[in-house]
């Protein structure tokens, strides 16, 4: 299907990146190697006079450097080969021989997930530049909320103005919400047509406005009535045809893609699965709707922000040297509402900026969210099987109509949704009931992976294993935008989650190294490793902001002499990484603000989130706990909201989060203040420097809860409790540290 003027796609490897990469590999490795042989050679030399290689300190403390090296290690997997692509997308076929995309939403929770902006999720998802017959849209409501399905017909009565009106002036934003808001992107576009525009805007206007007043106006009324449960609901399946027809379709005839309501039934006697339950119900209501050949899964505040991502996604799925192996292509999470400072770390650069380094492998890591998915990727326990009718029903499930269906592309004929057939709807209620999956292999061997609740990297890391591989899109203007977490609170409990999920696979039988290492190259492997370990990170943190500390105020020192020139390893080694990193933040276009906050937030979790997150997954793991999914809050609090923009850090967060945070930096301001009256007083600053240095660095970088704690006094700040309790804990961890290690 190659066009005569060119290839749909293109890849470019990052040749400078390559070769910056590669030759810091070579020389970090042989620093730490040397490093480590200090280590190891303590260890095993005659123990002289100063006898420090047989406290338990310097122990650990090897061991921490080993852990942090070899997460190093993997890390470096991403380095190896990173690339982008280009797709062009004015090369495809015509329209008509496009594939169709089912488009998949889902919501679970509309007191946290305010219906408007699923709304406005959906609608932009209408309003993707794509034949709108061959456009379905799916939400997935695991609240079963009668709110969410009232706010649908409210929105597809909107979206009848909105489409043509985007159309028509070729609107870029085509998230209602966003584009009146801002406008930004779209200004000029409607010069051309003068005052026509400007009253056809307006009136849009208006319509979104009275679409949003209902939709509240219609919560007001109904919320405190709503008797249902999301726990508790039979399931309910219907295509949504709005409230006001009549009027709207006088008004303006349009093609409109499909928009159907799904919400599975849920009791308390079956486990949902979470998220990947909910997918997997509309795997296969939409099997049996419109079963298109590919998928686009959104988050519900995950809004299409550039209308030409189907089109771009189908520039590699309809490449004949792709295709063939090719389950998904993953489009980075964007979000708005990120302040200047970005003190949390919310737009998760590292995680974006690394799948470049996967796509240079086998592909990035599925993220949830924004990834146009190869259904049958999803149905096949390998990438050359096919299955038998008899085989099918055991895997599959016992109905009859979606088995029909499983391996053909394209519509169902006969049960086109105009047509309304009963029986159709009938087995829709029974693909989306909760006992369908009893005995079958959805979310063990087909569909979206039920073992871990990071499901998404799950899934990925599965399909990898089969064989497929995956392509990481990055073009400049962001295909979809989401709203951040921008409070500390909210992104602890959401690190706690994904740190679980990511540990309970690391720890598992599915642990990357062993059981990836056989079916995918050994690099890929090792990212999915290095993901799968990282909440581990807290091993080697939590070590560093004790023990040196703890050995500080009795004296001892863990760490080479100033004059030595081991010295000069550990700061290389120290140093090294810093420079890495920050060089890594600054090529992909940051600023040092960036690095700080990268690094002062991922001290902050290694020390929080990833230590519970760890603990949870290996309980999960040893079948001690069941796996829990909180959904993120996407409901701003004004005042919250003004302190983020302003850069001040927001401690209302739980006690259990902050005491470890709180705790560490009394105990590092103990350590460098006793430290230093230590060497003052009775020298030995040679052998403690060292010790000195690193106190003082966890004490800069956490400057914000030293601030939080001493210096604020407004409702965000540390409540002075905290620091009590903390301080009580610092003076128990420092007399039981001195008594145990020395
Ligand atoms: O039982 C559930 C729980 C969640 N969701 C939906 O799943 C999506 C993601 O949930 P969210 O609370 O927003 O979690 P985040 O941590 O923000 O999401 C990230 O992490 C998840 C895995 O932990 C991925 O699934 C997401 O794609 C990724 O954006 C939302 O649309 C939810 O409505 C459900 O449908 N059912
Ligand atoms: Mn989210």
């Amino acid at each position: 299907m190659e066009h005569p003027s060119g290839p749909l796609n293109l890849c470019h490897v990052h040749t400078k990146s390559v070769i910056i990469n590669r030759a810091h590999m070579l020389i970090h490795a042989a620093a730490l190697s040397a490093l480590l042989y200090y280590r190891a050679s303590f260890l095993f030399r005659e123990h002289d006079s100063r006898n420090k290689a047989t406290t338990l300190a310097w122990r650990i403390i090897s061991v921490a450097e080993l852990i942090l090296s070899f997460l190093w290690l993997l890390d470096q997997a991403y380095r190896w080969r990173p690339v982008s692509r280009t797709a062009f997308p004015e090369r495809l076929p015509e329209d008509e021989k496009l594939p169709a995309i089912d488009v998949f939403v889902c919501t679970a929770d509309p007191d946290k997930e305010p219906t408007v902006d699923v709304m406005n999720t959906v609608v932009s998802a209408m309003a993707l530049d794509y034949p709108p017959e061959k456009l379905h849209v799916y939400l997935s409501d695991d609240a079963g909320s009668p709110l969410t399905l009232h706010g649908m017909r409210e929105a597809y009565d909107f979206a009848r103005w909105w489409l043509p009106f985007c159309k028509r002036y070729g609107i870029k934003t085509r998230c209602p919400k966003a584009y009146f808001r801002e406008e930004e992107d779209d200004e000029g576009i409607g010069m051309s047509y003068g005052s026509e525009f400007g009253s056809e805007k307006q009136k849009v206007k208006e319509k979104y406005e009275l679409f949003e007043e209902r939709v509240i106006e219609y919560q007001k009324r109904h919320r405190s009535d709503s008797s249902h449960s999301g726990r508790d609901h039979p399931s309910t399946i219907e295509v949504v045809r709005g409230n006001l027809t009549d009027e709207v379709v006088q008004a303006d005839q349009v093609p409109m893609p499909q928009l159907v309501y799904v919400s599975r039934e849920k009791r308390p006697s079956h486990h949902h699965h979470f998220k990947a339950g909910a997918l997997n119900v509309l795997l296969r209501v939409s099997g049996v709707i419109s079963n298109s050949p590919y998928i686009l899964v959104l988050d519900c505040d995950m809004h299409c922000n550039d209308p030409s991502s189907a089109r771009q996604a189908m520039c590699f799925h309809l490449d004949p040297r792709l295709s063939p192996s090719l389950t998904l292509v993953q489009f980075p999470q964007r979000f708005r509402g990120i302040s200047e400072n970005d003190i949390y770390d919310s737009k998760h650069r590292w995680a974006y900026w690394v799948w470049h380094g996967m796509d240079g492998l086998k592909g990035p890591v599925l993220s949830g969210s924004c990834f146009y998915i190869r259904r049958k990727s999803l149905y096949r326990k390998s990438i050359q099987e096919g299955f038998g009718l008899e085989d099918s029903k055991k895997v599959f499930g016992h109905s009859n109509e979606f088995i029909k269906y499983l391996w053909r592309n394209g519509k169902p004929s006969k049960n086109s949704i105009a047509g309304d057939s009963a029986a159709l709807w009938k087995e829709t209620q029974v693909l989306a009931s909760c006992g369908y999956e009893d005995d079958t292999e959805w979310g063990q061997q087909v569909g979206f992976m039920y073992y871990s609740v990071a499901e998404d990297y799950f899934t990925g890391f599965t399909l990898h294993c089969k064989g497929w591989r995956s392509v990481y899109y990055n073009p400049s203007r962001p295909q979809f935008l989401g709203t951040a977490t921008t409070n500390l609170n909210d992104l602890l409990i959401q690190g706690t989650r994904w740190s679980s999920g990511l540990s309970h696979a690391g720890v598992s039988r599915f642990c990357p190294l062993i059981y990836g290492t056989w079916r995918m190259p050994i690099l890929q492997s090792m990212c999915y490793a290095q993901l799968a370990l990282w909440p581990f990170y807290c091993l080697p943190i939590c070590c560093f902001a004790t023990i040196p500390q703890i050995c500080l105020v009795n004296g001892i020192s863990i760490y080479p002499e100033v004059s030595s020139s081991y010295m000069m390893l550990f700061a290389f080694n120290f140093l090294s990484s810093l420079c890495k990193h920050l060089y890594e933040v600054l090529a992909s276009g940051h600023s040092v603000q960036t690095f700080l906050n990268e690094q002062r937030m991922w001290m902050i979790k290694s020390t929080t989130c990833h230590v519970y997150g760890t603990m949870d997954g290996i309980m999960t793991q040893t079948g001690m706990r069941r796996a829990s999914f909180l959904p993120t809050n996407k409901v701003d609090d004004d005042e919250q909201a003004r302190r983020y923009e302003m850069g001040i850090f927001d401690f209302q967060t739980s006690v259990m989060f902050l005491a470890p945070m709180v705790t560490l930096v009394i105990l590092n301001t103990a350590s460098f203040v006793g430290g230093l009256a230590r060497v003052l007083i009775s020298g030995g600053w040679e052998e403690l420097f060292l010790q000195i240095v690193l106190s003082l660095f966890v004490l800069v970088m956490s400057y914000p809860v030293i601030e939080g704690m001493a210096l604020r006094t407004d409702k965000g700040r540390i409540p002075p409790s905290v620091t009590i309790q903390s301080a009580i804990l610092s003076l128990a961890l420092l007399l039981l540290g001195s008594s145990f290690l020395m």
